[in-house]
């Protein structure tokens, strides 16, 4: 069958964008991987796919496949991407978008200059809940990779991150750590991996290393979960600049229990068609 998609990006984190509200098709992981694939498919980081909601208060269901053909519970650039799509299709008329995902509602906004504000709700913080293993809540927490001993914050956009403060990233191992962390046994559902430079209380550097897709140019739950775990450590204020490989995303957080607010562009690149 024939599917048509658009390739998009968030500051370089890219997708391929499927409408399955005007088309029908069935994606199984061999094909998402397939279609993933940078030489042999179209290549992206994530598969993101617009359904109708199971919701009726919602106007959408958004689901996410990373490029290792895993669905996953949230994708704060493909958010913004999604927005996008939905209105530049004509799918909606709004400006305020309801959206259903694994991993919790959220409300997307599109915004006067063409980027997107994303309310991607409160970020959780219990081990339990990210899923993390520990014997107890805290700010940070002491991770053993290889005899070596890091110290972490871990949170959940939706999905689950590590956050390690680093002097500078540009020298992080993000690639082998990354890895290493990304499959460390106390996240029994793997985990994204990010390296945060402080900047100052209002700015950090941020490389990420995502779960299912390796180091991306930009992550929006990353960039979400790296300023949650370095204001909870005390770090950083409630508005921060997180300057990422692919640029600059504006993240605002009050606080335990409120909403962290995410901004930032969406490009489209192409319109495609593939058969399946
Ligand atoms: N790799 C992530 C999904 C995509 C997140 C990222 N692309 C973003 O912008 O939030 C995970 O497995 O949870």
């Amino acid at each position: 069958m024939l599917l048509k998609f658009t390739k998009m990006h968030g500051l370089g984190n890219d997708f391929m964008v499927v409408d399955l509200v005007s088309q029908r098709a069935k994606l199984f992981p061999d094909q998402v991987r397939a279609l993933a694939d940078r030489n042999f498919g179209i290549g992206f980081d994530q598969l993101l796919v617009v359904e109708a909601p199971n919701n009726p208060e919602m106007d959408f269901c958004y689901r996410i496949f990373n490029a290792d053909g895993s669905e996953v519970e949230q994708c704060g650039n493909g958010a913004r991407c999604f927005a996008r799509f939905v209105y530049d299709k004509h799918l909606t008329n709004k400006q305020i978008i309801k959206v259903e995902t694994a991993g919790g509602n959220i409300e997307l906004r599109l915004t006067e200059d063409g980027g997107v504000t994303v309310d991607m709700g409160a970020p959780k913080l219990v081990p339990e809940q990210i899923p993390f293993q520990a014997p107890e809540q805290a700010d940070s927490y002491s991770l053993e990779v290889d005899g070596q001993t890091y110290q972490i914050g871990a949170v959940s956009m939706g999905n689950p991150h590590a956050v390690l403060v680093v002097d500078d990233v540009d020298q992080a191992p993000v690639e082998q750590l990354g890895a290493k962390i990304e499959v460390h046994p106390r996240f029994p559902n793997r985990v994204n991996v990010g390296f945060m430079q402080i900047i100052s209380r209002s700015e950090v550097r941020l490389r990420v290393f995502e779960r299912g897709a390796g180091e991306t140019l930009a992550c929006g739950t990353g960039a979400c979960a790296a300023v949650v775990a370095g204001r909870v450590q005390g770090l950083l204020d409630e508005n921060v600049q997180v300057h990422l490989p692919g640029g600059t995303l504006k993240i605002h957080w009050q606080g335990k229990g409120q909403p962290v607010m995410m901004t930032g562009p969406a490009t489209r690149v192409f319109e495609g068609q593939i058969y399946l």
